[in-house]
């Protein structure tokens, strides 16, 4: 069988990628900043994706390259985002071609096109957002195009965009919810509580991902092209929060907040933290961004994956929701 690297393969989305390609029968390398796990089917390199002299290493004899790695979305560290998904990424690209690796499938995020405004079945062929909401959308913007645009001859790259990812070993959506209903701040519904988003369980990105993998070969459509990849199951943002803060046994969100009056709290508060930061660094969880996914509509169609790859997902909604909430006891409150 070919033998696949994973970097970003200790993370979330990453070790998902992992667990299928070896149930799959793929031989599977993993590389990542640190070591999240162990197992003897997979052969584990620890370095840095900036590292040339790193990655060289785990892609001997790789056919096919996942690349999943990125600093935490949730940060707000210029240097870093640039530093690891806009020049890694490009180190990856040479190490790959100079490894002879034949395939890259890069995990990119539907929020490549996104600014703050409403956008309803939104197609991949959007333009990427002018004014980026923070660094780590500008810079899986650079990381796109420098993906795609390696597509050649003798090495195949495609970019999966998922959009709000969540499933078992999720850091971000369940921790998060969790933490700000356990400290009451989630008694709020940001706006009329009925903007539509995309929230996708993590089997059905593994699931896209690997579509892409096995349909990039040399006339195949997919190649050089951006896929959208969700639970093609839009919900109203505030529905899916609703059954998360319930099913983790806190009390439902109940008054409304009008949208503007928090987006400019969030302005506020951003230009304080920047103020301050010289004496403390303060990360709040309501930025800009953060407030704009929670008030605005967010989906995008998968039409272009269904039609290329013959994707569907695989876990529903509501199966999705259970498997997520019942795989965090740890959060559920206390009674
Ligand atoms: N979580 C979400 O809702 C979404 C995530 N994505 C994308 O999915 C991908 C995976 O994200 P998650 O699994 O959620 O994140 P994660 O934080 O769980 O995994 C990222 C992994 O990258 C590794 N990493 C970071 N810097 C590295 C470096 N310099 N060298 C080697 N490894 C490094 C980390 O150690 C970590 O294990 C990312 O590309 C992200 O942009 C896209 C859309 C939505
Ligand atoms: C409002 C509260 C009750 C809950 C806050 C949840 C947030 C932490 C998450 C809601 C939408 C999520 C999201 C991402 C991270 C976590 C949320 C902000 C991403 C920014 C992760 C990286 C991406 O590529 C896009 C995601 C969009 C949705």
């Amino acid at each position: 069988m070919k033998t696949c690297l994973v970097i970003g393969g200790g993370g979330f989305l990453g070790r998902h990628i992992v667990e299928k390609l070896l149930e799959k029968g793929y031989g599977v390398h993993v590389f990542d900043i640190r070591r999240t796990f162990e197992d003897k089917q997979v052969e584990f390199f620890v370095g840095d994706l900036c590292k040339k002299e790193d990655l060289l290493p785990a892609m001997k004899d790789v056919d096919t390259v996942f690349h999943c790695a990125t600093p935490s979305p949730l940060s707000n560290n210029k240097q870093l985002f640039h530093a690891v998904n806009y020049h890694g990424t490009k180190t990856i690209l040479e190490a790959a071609q100079e490894a002879g690796v034949q395939r890259l499938v890069l995990t990119s995020s539907a929020s490549v096109v996104y600014e703050g405004k409403d956008i309803v079945n939104g197609k991949e062929d959007l333009p990427y957002a002018s004014k980026p909401m923070d660094y780590y959308t500008e810079t899986k913007i650079l990381q796109e195009k420098l993906v795609l645009d390696a597509d050649s001859e003798d090495f195949f790259t495609v970019a999966i965009r998922p959009h709000g990812i969540f499933g078992p070993r999720d850091p971000h959506m369940l921790p998060t919810t969790a933490r700000m209903a356990k400290a009451g701040k989630t008694k709020f519904i940001i706006g009329d509580g009925k903007n539509t988003v995309d929230f996708t369980y993590v089997e059905n990105v593994v699931h896209g991902h690997i579509l892409a993998a096995e349909h990039l070969e040399k006339d195949s459509v997919v190649r050089g092209k951006a896929y959208n990849i969700t639970n093609d199951d839009p919900i109203y943002f505030w529905e899916f929060m609703r059954r998360i803060i319930t099913g983790l046994g806190y009390p439902a969100p109940k008054y409304n907040l009008p949208y503007w009056l928090v987006v400019a709290l969030a302005v506020i508060l951003q230009f304080v933290c920047k103020i301050l930061k010289p004496i403390k660094e303060i990360r709040p969880t309501f930025t800009p961004m953060t407030v704009a996914l929670a008030g605005t509509h967010h989906f995008y169609s998968c039409e272009r994956a269904k039609n290329d790859m013959d994707y569907k997902p695989v876990v529903p909604m509501d199966k999705a929701i259970k498997l997520a909430i019942d795989s965090y006891p740890e959060l559920r409150a206390e009674t």
